[in-house]
């Protein structure tokens, strides 16, 4: 194995140093490595990201494990998990070991699948799994992601179920019969553009069940993509109280509003929606306080006719991946032992997943990333290394760039390129 020398890196945004990697891990020192110019670098455990779209099975015309893998590299990730929402469904251990082992054949982020809650996403019975836990993909995580699991006695036995292995459920939060015919958040806009809009209430009452769940039967919930300054404070109680539920943000929830639908670009239709101004001003502060733990992208590829068209037949979602770290700079700005523990540390350890998110010192396995903040970038999305070009920062600029990830030692991104 070729051993590196990053020469002049800042590990968090300390004083520049020199870092090692020998044989997968970090060292303090090598003989005769290959030396990598790193001054004004700086280097970050390896992203995780806990909700990625890889469409694979199914629409690999949208994505695949490997051109979503190497969207996640270029962004500065070494760790994905894959939602279930695919065709088929990721609701058998065959399935689930099959993304597993197309991630494993990528080789460029560790893909870890996540399995259905219920059979088809259906929302009728519960998938298997136990079968899906003792897997080769050891699938930890199960969600119905794109559906929520609104029948609250599912609900329940799924949470009972996966308390034997530690294992959580990841709820899409929406109920949907306050939901149907929606199309943008319901709010001043919505009644302007005279579009039926997704209630706060629909994502606020189906996380306060949940944690009153999760609560009854002592077991772990996460919930995805929270959008609503009312989320946060039925999680905020839920924590106070020692409710075994963690909570993710996306990077757009972070930054962009309702107002954006106003254009009528598909391109910003989304589940949950856009939120309010004051929403995206809770969300950072949950961020920032830990209410909200971690950031993930909920990288949504969708492919051109589902996404061009008139919005009301629009597929919701976003890529993400490559732009999710210059987001979140540009919000929470260069406080990197935050960033590092909202997208690294605090999901590789809500998953249960080792070598990832550690602290960089000597010993532990080289899963970083190499970023150079003084560069910013005007997203151009013929640029995306995801199949999908449903990027809403097109054209804008954004501060930092991905110089280099490492995956165990090995490059998979060099000066800013995908290594294979
Ligand atoms: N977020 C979205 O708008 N879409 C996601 C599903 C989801 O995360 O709910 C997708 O699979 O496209
Ligand atoms: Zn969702």
């Amino acid at each position: 194995m070729t051993s590196y020398l990053l020469r002049g890196v800042s590990l968090l945004g300390a004083a520049p140093t020199d870092v090692h990697i020998v044989d997968g891990r970090i060292s303090d020192r090598s003989s005769d490595p290959e030396i990598i110019d790193a001054a004004g670098l700086v280097a970050l455990p390896g992203l995780v990201d806990l909700h990625t779209h890889l469409r694979e099975p199914g629409r690999e015309d949208a994505e695949t494990v490997e051109t979503g893998s190497r969207s996640a590299a270029l962004g500065g990730y070494t760790a994905v998990f894959a939602m279930a929402n695919t065709s088929p469904v990721a609701d058998t251990a065959g399935v689930v070991e099959q993304v597993w082992r197309l991630g494993r054949e990528a080789g460029l982020v560790d893909v870890q699948p996540i399995g259905a809650v219920t059979v088809g996403l259906a929302g009728k019975q519960l998938a298997e799994l136990g079968a899906m836990a003792s897997s080769a993909a050891g699938v930890r995580i199960f969600s119905d992601d794109g559906h929520c699991v609104a029948d609250p006695r599912l609900m329940r036995r799924a949470l009972e179920y996966v308390k034997a292995f530690d294992g959580i459920i990841a709820q899409h939060a929406e109920e949907p019969r306050l939901t149907e015919g929606a199309q943008m958040h319901e709010g001043e806009v919505s009644t302007r553009l005279g579009l039926t809009g997704w209630p706060a209430v629909a994502e606020e009452a189906i996380i306060a069940r949940d944690v009153l769940l999760a609560e009854h039967v002592g077991s772990r919930l996460h919930v995805c993509h929270v959008s609503t300054a009312g989320s946060v404070e039925v999680l905020r109680q839920a924590k106070a109280r020692g409710v075994r539920v963690t909570a993710e943000v996306t990077p757009h929830h972070l930054l962009l509003t309702d107002e954006l639908a106003a254009s009528y670009d598909p391109v910003y239709k989304v589940n949950p929606p856009l939120r309010t101004a004051s929403d995206v001003q809770a969300l950072r502060d949950a961020l920032v306080e830990g209410v909200i733990d971690i950031v993930a992208t909920d990288h949504a590829p969708h492919a051109v006719e589902d996404k061009e068209c008139e919005w009301a037949y629009a597929r919701p979602g976003m890529v993400g991946l490559e732009t999710a770290l210059p987001v979140v700079l540009s919000v929470l700005g260069e406080r990197w032992d935050l960033i590092a523990e909202r997208m690294s540390r605090t999901p590789a350890r809500i998953a249960g997943l080792t070598g990832h998110g550690t602290d960089l010192s000597v010993g532990s396995p080289a899963n970083l990333t190499l970023v150079d903040p003084s560069a910013r970038r005007v997203v151009d999305p013929a640029e995306l290394a995801s199949r999908s070009r449903n990027t809403p920062y097109a054209g804008t600029t954004l501060p930092g760039r991905i110089v280099a990830t490492f995956l165990r030692g090995e490059p998979t991104v060099l000066d800013g390129k995908a290594v294979k």
